[in-house]
């Protein structure tokens, strides 16, 4: 039997790259809107309640506005806004955070896809404070630099204009958020289980896709006196055997052009990688991967395919 799909927010970034995927997938029937009504309510609402599966790739309150729409039981909601990211009548889709979260997010009819800056933080800490390594209280700072798809249409227009990159000179990387106001914030904390917010200050740089997310550590305040290397290893017993989390190996080059950190190379993919360089006092966990893969799209996919019962990698690499 078919599965009915509709995206809500079908001619945005993310809807769009979730329809590449849903092309690609067979069993599956996606419903569409007129695009001259895909902003109409009653359109919206009747597609929203005809599916068994949506994907809310909207704005923060049009996704708001979807989730009253829907008035059955049936249709489960995957939300790829910020949204409902720390409310608990919502399980958050990264089914790689603990041991339980992926039959949390089976079982679940409400799903909110992680922000694409939070998801390599997390990814990248989470383990190390469940071990005890890294202390609940530690003063974490971390710091993004991302390609500005992750704007979404506003800022793929204004990167893609010549004329707005010359007059703003956009050419160059920025940073933003500089109040320590980013919407990741509070699922960063949350998911950590930081008792304080991180520092955290992404940078939007003038490329198209791929994010990677630093996070320093100073060894001596850590609970756990490690090396880089034990943190690697700890790092890899964690992710083991998760399909598309990569724990890179230690101490290898091969990542790098001329010393240059290759920032790219999960681009098209719902792959994260994560690598842990260490000298003296300090480690460095850095992760790299697509903010359309698993920082947006991709991690939707992968969160229907639990949802629906399929083959979790179902159509992705
Ligand atoms: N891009 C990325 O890397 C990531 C994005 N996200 C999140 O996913 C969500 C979608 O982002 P993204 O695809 O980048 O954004 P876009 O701006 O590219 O697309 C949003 C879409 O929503 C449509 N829309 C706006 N208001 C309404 C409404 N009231 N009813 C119906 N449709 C509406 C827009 O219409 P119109 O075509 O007229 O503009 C647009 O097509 C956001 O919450 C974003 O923060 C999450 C992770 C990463
Ligand atoms: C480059 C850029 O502007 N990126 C966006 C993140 C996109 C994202 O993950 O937003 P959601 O929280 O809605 O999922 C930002 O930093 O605000």
């Amino acid at each position: 039997m078919s599965n009915t799909v509709f995206v809500d927010g079908q001619e945005g970034t993310t809807g769009l790259k979730i329809f590449e995927y849903l092309s690609k997938i067979t069993g599956i029937q996606v419903l569409t809107i007129d695009p001259l009504k895909r902003k109409d309510p009653q359109a919206r609402s009747e597609l929203l309640n005809a599916a068994d599966i949506v994907f809310l790739c909207l704005p923060d309150a049009a996704a708001k506005e979807s989730v009253s729409l829907v008035t059955n039981s049936k249709t489960k909601i995957i939300n790829t806004s910020t949204t409902f990211r720390t409310d608990p009548d919502w399980v958050y889709g990264l089914p790689e955070l603990t041991g339980s979260q992926r039959e949390a997010i089976r079982s679940s009819t409400r799903v909110s896809v992680p922000g694409c800056h939070a998801t390599g933080f997390i990814l990248s800490l989470r383990p190390l404070i469940d071990a005890g390594v890294v202390p609940r209280d530690y003063p974490v700072s971390c710091y993004s630099v991302t390609g500005y798809s992750g704007g979404g249409k506003s800022k793929i227009e204004m990167y893609e204009d010549a004329s707005i990159v010359n007059e703003r000179k956009l050419g160059v990387p920025r940073h933003y958020a500089l109040q320590h106001t980013h919407k990741h914030i509070p699922e960063m904390q949350k998911y950590t289980n930081l008792q304080y917010e991180p520092l955290f200050t992404p940078i939007i740089a003038n490329y198209y896709q791929g994010l990677a997310m630093s996070v320093p550590l100073i060894k001596r305040n850590l609970t756990k006196q490690m090396s880089a290397k034990n943190v690697h290893e700890l790092l890899s017993a964690y992710y083991g055997s998760e399909p598309f989390v990569r724990v890179m190996p230690y101490e290898s080059d091969a990542y790098l052009d001329e010393g240059y950190f290759k920032l790219a190379e999960c681009s098209n993919t719902n792959r994260i990688e994560i690598f842990v360089f260490g000298e003296g006092d300090h480690i460095h966990l850095l992760s790299r991967y697509d903010n359309l893969g698993k920082g947006a799209s991709g991690a939707a996919i992968q969160n229907m395919n639990l949802m629906l019962g399929y083959d979790e990698g179902y159509c992705l690499i």
